[in-house]
Formats: structure tokens, C-alpha cells, sequence
């Protein structure tokens, strides 16, 4: 699904308006009653019942006042709160308060002194006469620019307040208030709606930090025209079961070379599990053949745990990989068809070293994750150009070090942090997979992509070494850097959620690895291979 930013939404907007010649009223008019409809397919019918709409000061208040027209239309019974007074509204906004005057539905203007208490009285009032079906918060859409406060702020706690305490659903115009419609930023406070309707493409908000807030999604068809949505190159998507057309079934005539070989260096002495899991992700990803290379000290260790992986025993020193260990591990590239790096390394001043030199130097498609991105930060400038594409996996306190930027701006804008090295990667590809709720995949050519799979469970330790084997494993069987970055994070996170779907709670991230082949078959299956 594609994703506008506000100003992309806007341009759309205009575009649909000036060019193709209809009128904003229109547009206004499919919103309003786009959303109605998706209200009482979810909900019910209107008739008999109150619905509770909080008008703000532009648009997205012109959107809820259609709403109430089409509400009283239908038999139902609209009670309107203004929170700036209605004769303020301009253009198409100011055009339907006008009409909703006409019919004289019944409305309260709220300002900085309006006691919420008496605001609550009146909605009670009302309910005990029609039951209160929704709420509809048509505060702000696209248009929040700033920290939300005063009134503004109160009817927030108080329709979150209402919709815990009375049980009152609460439905969102175009993005549930406070939530800043590109970074998904709770600016203050924000409404938590049950269901959002929103209108012609899809916001990143609804995908990124606000996600919870948003409840069940459905967009619009307001009538822009789809070519305009076409021409639009719009960068953002997010990566939903679809991503799974690119996942290639298996063909009887092929062997486990047909698959690839992924080389993955990592672990160091007391993080040899970082390693495993890395490779146990390289394994399950479908790739033939695995070899990981390791300090010669703790290479018994790996011949245990993993007797599907092939190891090397790096001889340079017993228990940390280092710059010693360069000739071997180049040479160890031929016949590999993509490098992991960084699980488990550690950051020894010879470990530096290495991993600087392999990112210049080696000519595979690679991964580099945990401590290759810390010692990466230590040179960022060495970061540009590189010989082949780079997939990047930081968290947000490693992408802060890669960055020079705070944890907090990172998460403010993801979208901004995970297209960071836009422009900056030469003839190669550098792929940032900003990990989070919401992982955020980015390239050098400023696509950007939301995931939508996974959970809270997955909030463990070893579930990013998991990640980095598995997106490994694709490099290796010859997806394109974009697709094994996007397929990697969707089916990691499926993985999670069809263990939790299980009723599984505190599962782990081995038991993640070893649930991707079910992940791939489940989503070959839903995308009809
Ligand atoms: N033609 C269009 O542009 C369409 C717009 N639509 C709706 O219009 C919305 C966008 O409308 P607008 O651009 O008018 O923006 P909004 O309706 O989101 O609000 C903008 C207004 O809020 C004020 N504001 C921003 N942050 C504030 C804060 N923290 N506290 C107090 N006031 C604040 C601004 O000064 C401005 O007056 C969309 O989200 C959508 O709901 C739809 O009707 C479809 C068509
Ligand atoms: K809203």
C-alpha cells in the first residue's frame, strides 16, 4: 500500500482539484460520507442513536460536519462540539457548518473555559435519551502542525476518557487527533480511536508510532483520480502480505547450490548465541549452505550447536575475529554469494579494523548489524560509496550513533532516519532497516517502506541477530537487496506472529528461526503461489 506524507496528500489534493477541476467540496463531501458508511459497516446503523462529533478548526472539522449531515439524514441524532466558534470556519469547511446551521442540529461551542465536566453532562444527557453510538473526532488531520493544548488538549483526555470508561467507540477522520500524519509523533496527546477512516492514500502515521492509536484502517476512495495518485511518486509503501509475490517456490531440478552461500562472521567470546542465532536465521531463510566464520578458539562450540552450518576457524586469535583474520576471511568470499557481519563481534580495536576494511573491500552484497554498525559510527564518512550494496540493521540507539543524531530525533522522524544515507551510496545500495515497532526499511534512492508484522513478544534479545542471518539468507539466494530487506523483516515478523497466535507468550528468538519456513509457506499461500 502506497503512503503520502501531508504535503504529498496535499499536492494530490490540489492536483485532483486544479487540474482535473473537482472541486474541493466534492472531495469533502466522498470523505464525509465514505467514512459514514465505513462507520456503519463496522458499527451499525445511525438511526436512533447519538453520535458525538468534536469539530476542529479546518478541514478535518469540514469532514465531520458532512458526517452529522448524513447522520441526521439517516435517522440518527448528531451532537456537535466546536472547538473554535463555527462562523470561524472558511472555504468548504465554512460552507457545510453553514448547512449543519440550517438544520439546526444541536451543538456547543467549547473554549478555553468549557469545564469538560460539563461537556460529559451534556453528552449523558443526550445518551440517555439515543444511546451514544461513536464518537468522531474531526479535530485535526494533516494539518497538525504543533503541540496540542488547552481545550484542544482536554477534549482529547475526554473523549479517551469516555471511550474507556462508558465503552463508546471512537472514530477517527483521516488520523486520530495529535498524531503528526508523516513521523506518526504523539505531539502532547493524541486520540486513540477504534476504527480510522482515511482518505485517498494511506498516512505514514497510521503505520508508524502511532499505529495503536489508529485501530481498524480503512481508506477512502474520495475520488482522486488514480492517475494522479500514479504520477505522484509517492517513496513510501508499507510491506504487508503482499511482499510475498516475490518470494520464488522451489523448482524440482535444483540443488542446495542453486540456493546460494552465505558467509556470516560473528560471535566473540561470551557472545558465541549472537553467532548461532544469526546463523540459525541464515539457515531457515531457504539459502543452501551456511558457513560462518569464527575465532579458532571457540569453534568447537559452533561444530555442536549448528551441525547444518559449515565453520571457519579464524586463527588469528582465540576468541575475537580481527584484522589478522582479513586474508582469510576475503578468501573465504569466492564462491559465497553474500557476507553477514556484526552479530556477537564485540568492538576490540582489531575487530575495528577488520570490519572497516571488509565494508570497503569485499564485492558481495552484505548485511552488517550490532557491533559492525557501532564500529561503523566510529567512521561514518567511510559509510558512503561503497564496492556493494550494504543492508544496515540498526536499532534506534545504534541508528543515533550511525547518525550523530539523539535516540528521541530518530524516533520523531523514522522515515527521515531510515532514508538518512539517501543519495550517499554511489552505483551501490545502501538499505537502512530501522528496527522497532514499525520497522522501517529505507534506501539510498529515498523509497522507504513500513513493516506490518510482528508484535510486542518480539521485544527480546537475539531477535535482531535472528534478522540479520535471515535477510542474509535472501542476499544469498539472489533477491535484490530491496526485496531481501523487505521479505526478511515481513517474514521475521510473521514468524512472531504466528507464534503468538498459538497463545504463545515469551517465545524466543530461536523458536522464531525455527518458525520462517512456516512463515514462507504461510505467505506463498495467502499471495496464491
Ligand atoms: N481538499 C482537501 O484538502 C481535502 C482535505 N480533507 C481533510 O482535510 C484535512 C486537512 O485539512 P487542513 O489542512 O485544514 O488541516 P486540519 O483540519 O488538520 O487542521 C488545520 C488547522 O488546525 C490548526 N492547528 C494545527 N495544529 C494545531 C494545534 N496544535 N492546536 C490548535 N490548532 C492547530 C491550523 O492552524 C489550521 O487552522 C485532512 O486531514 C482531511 O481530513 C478531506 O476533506 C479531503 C479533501
Ligand atoms: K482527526
Amino acid at each position: 500500500m502506497k503512503l503520502a506524507t501531508a504535503s504529498q496528500m496535499q499536492a494530490l489534493d490540489r492536483r485532483a482539484i486544479e487540474e482535473f477541476g473537482i472541486p474541493g467540496i466534492v472531495l469533502m463531501e466522498n470523505a464525509g460520507r465514505g467514512t459514514l458508511e465505513f462507520i456503519c459497516h463496522e458499527l451499525g446503523p445511525v438511526a436512533g442513536r447519538t453520535v458525538v462529533l468534536f469539530i476542529g478548526p479546518g478541514n478535518n472539522g469540514g469532514d465531520a460536519l458532512v458526517i452529522a449531515r448524513h447522520v441526521h439524514n439517516r435517522g440518527g441524532h448528531p451532537l456537535l462540539f466546536f472547538l473554535v466558534h463555527p462562523d470561524s470556519l472558511r472555504g468548504d469547511a465554512g460552507i457545510n457548518v453553514r448547512i449543519v446551521q440550517a438544520l439546526d442540529l444541536p451543538s456547543e461551542v467549547v473554549d478555553d473555559d468549557t469545564d469538560p465536566a460539563r461537556m460529559r453532562e451534556i453528552i449523558l444527557h443526550h445518551h440517555a435519551r439515543n444511546p451514544v453510538l461513536v464518537m468522531i473526532d474531526g479535530l485535526f488531520g494533516t494539518g497538525l502542525t504543533r503541540e496540542i493544548q488547552g481545550r484542544f488538549a482536554r477534549v482529547i483526555e475526554l473523549i479517551n476518557d469516555l471511550s474507556r470508561h462508558a465503552g463508546w467507540p471512537v472514530a477517527a477522520v483521516d488520523i486520530p487527533s495529535g498524531l503528526h500524519a508523516d513521523t506518526g509523533q504523539v505531539l502532547g496527546t493524541a486520540v486513540r480511536a477504534d476504527l480510522t477512516a482515511t482518505y485517498g492514500v494511506a498516512k505514514p502515521a497510521h503505520f508508524l508510532n502511532g499505529a495503536e492509536a489508529v485501530g481498524r484502517l480503512q481508506v477512502i476512495d474520495i475520488t482522486i483520480p488514480s492517475r494522479v495518485v500514479a504520477e505522484a511518486g509517492l517513496e513510501g509503501e508499507t510491506v504487508g502480505p503482499e511482499i510475498g509475490r516475490l518470494l520464488r517456490p522451489r523448482t524440482p531440478a535444483t540443488h542446495k547450490g542453486t540456493y546460494g552461500h552465505l558467509l556470516i562472521v560473528a560471535g566473540s567470546i561470551g557472545k558465541t548465541g549472537a553467532a548461532i542465532l544469526s546463523a540459525l536465521g541464515g539457515l531457515h531463510s531457504g539459502t543452501g549452505l551456511v558457513s560462518l566464520a569464527v575465532p579458532h578458539g571457540l569453534n568447537p562450540i559452533f561444530e555442536t550447536a549448528l551441525p547444518e552450518a559449515m565453520s571457519i576457524p579464524l586463527p588469528g586469535s582465540e576468541t575475537v575475529p580481527g584484522y589478522e583474520d582479513y586474508d582469510l576471511i576475503l578468501e573465504a568470499t569466492g564462491g559465497k554469494s553474500a557476507l553477514v557481519i556484526g552479530p556477537g563481534l564485540g568492538t576490540d580495536s582489531r575487530t575495528r579494523e577488520l570490519v572497516l576494511h571488509l565494508y570497503r573491500d569485499v564485492t558481495l552484497p552484505m548485511v552488517l548489524d550490532a557491533d559492525a554498525l557501532n564500529i561503523l559510527a566510529l567512521e561514518p564518512h567511510l559509510i558512503d560509496n561503497p564496492p556493494a550494496p550494504r543492508i544496515l540493521t540498526p536499532h534506534p540507539g545504534e541508528m543515533a550513533r550511525l547518525t550523530g543524531l539523539s535516540t528521541g530525533a530518530i524516533q520523531a522522524d523514522r522515515v527521515g532516519a531510515a532514508t538518512f544515507f539517501a543519495g550517499r551510496a554511489g552505483q551501490s545500495e545502501i538499505i537502512t532497516v530501522l528496527k522497532g515497532a514499525g520497522t522501517m526499511i529505507g534506501d539510498s534512492r529515498g523509497s522507504w517502506a513500513v513493516n506490518t508484522s510482528g508484535n510486542p513478544g518480539m521485544a527480546t534479545g537475539g531477535m535482531g541477530d535472528v534478522l540479520a542471518g535471515l535477510i542474509g539468507g535472501l542476499l544469498a539466494q539472489k533477491y535484490a537487496p530491496w526485496d531481501a530487506a523487505r521479505l526478511g523483516v515481513y517474514l521475521h515478523g510473521l514468524a512472531a506472529d504466528l507464534l503468538q497466535d498459538r497463545k504463545k507468550v515469551g517465545f524466543t528468538a530461536s523458536e522464531v528461526a525455527a518458525m520462517l519456513p512456516e512463515a514462507m509457506t504461510e505467505l506463498m499461500a495467502q499471495t496464491s503461489h
